[in-house]
């Protein structure tokens, strides 16, 4: 049991505010020292006004490391990048999560789609050692785009990196999925645990995740959504709208699945996010 602190609502709203600026969990724990908030006292305030656990803000303040960037959530009801109106249907505060719609338009869904479908290989997740190995939890197939490959994808990244305040070199390669009937991905976080021996070397280039865009390229006939347990919260896999969700390490609320898709299949484009600039480390 931890005391009970009362939280005003003042330092309550000025949290939200600043963290949705983009300001991460360790610049607004810095702000607060300054401010003459005892450190403790401040961590368990902001887990509190974030619902983020302590262990996660502990991970992030480890070993003096530097604060790195932190995506700024698209507010609603729209934000205009790039010649598009991408409209916010939906706000969540924990996980910090928006639902962007009309963020690719069905002629770059489609191309997206052509230009992978040659090259996908059954897909591959980061072990704990910082390997690409083959994982049972995902049972899709897929292939990734180097960074600004063509000029569609560039075009994409440049995008987001204007509707999330971090620049395109943040950013790991684009990434296709491709789901079929009963093919799914099963609940898992898309940040690097701490906890784990090979953290140190996954996060050696770029630093941890900070967030991920999952856009859908077409509708699954019937299936194939993308749940968030901890909020109780299906998206809809529709072309063109994406879910967009930020976190720190050890951020519980952020868990999420691919739904089975029960009919037709399921394409989409995922771009995680880091919090300093990421190169794919050269093949030894
Ligand atoms: O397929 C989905 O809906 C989720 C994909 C996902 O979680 C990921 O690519 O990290
Ligand atoms: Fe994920």
């Amino acid at each position: 049991m931890h005391p009970h602190t009362t939280i005003s609502p003042e330092l309550r709203e000025w949290i939200l505010a600043t963290t949705r600026a983009g300001h991460g969990v360790p610049e607004v724990l810095k702000l607060m020292k300054e401010h003459g908030y005892d450190p403790r006292q401040s961590r368990s305030i902001v887990a509190e006004v974030l619902k983020l656990p302590l262990a996660a803000l502990l991970a992030g303040s480890a070993k003096g490391a530097q604060p790195g960037l932190r995506t700024k959530h698209p507010e609603a009801p729209e934000v205009h990048v790039d010649g598009h109106a991408i409209g916010v249907s939906l706000s969540v505060d924990a996980p910090a999560l928006r639902i962007l719609e009309n963020v690719l338009g069905a002629q770059e869904c489609d191309e997206l789609i052509a230009l992978a479908r040659p090259r996908l290989q059954r897909a591959l997740t980061v072990d704990s050692e910082g390997r690409q190995q083959v994982d049972r939890r995902r049972t899709s197939e897929g292939m990734f785009f180097t960074l600004n490959e063509v000029p569609l994808v560039g075009r994409i990244e440049q995008r987001l990196a204007a509707l999330l305040g971090v620049p395109a070199n943040h950013g790991e390669g684009l990434q296709i999925l491709h789901y079929l009937p009963g093919q799914e991905y099963e609940p898992h976080f898309d940040w690097f645990d701490p906890e784990q021996p090979g953290y140190e070397a996954i996060t050696a280039v770029g630093g941890q995740r900070i967030a991920s865009v999952v856009m859908y390229l077409n509708t699954p006939a019937r299936g194939g959504g993308t749940a968030f347990p901890e909020p109780g919260l299906t998206i809809t896999a529709r072309r063109g709208t994406a879910v967009y969700f930020a976190y720190e390490g050890g951020d519980r609320s952020s868990l999420h699945a691919g739904l089975p898709v029960l009919e037709g299949e399921k394409w989409i484009a995922t771009k995680w996010l880091r919090e300093r600039p990421y190169k794919k480390p050269a093949k030894a």
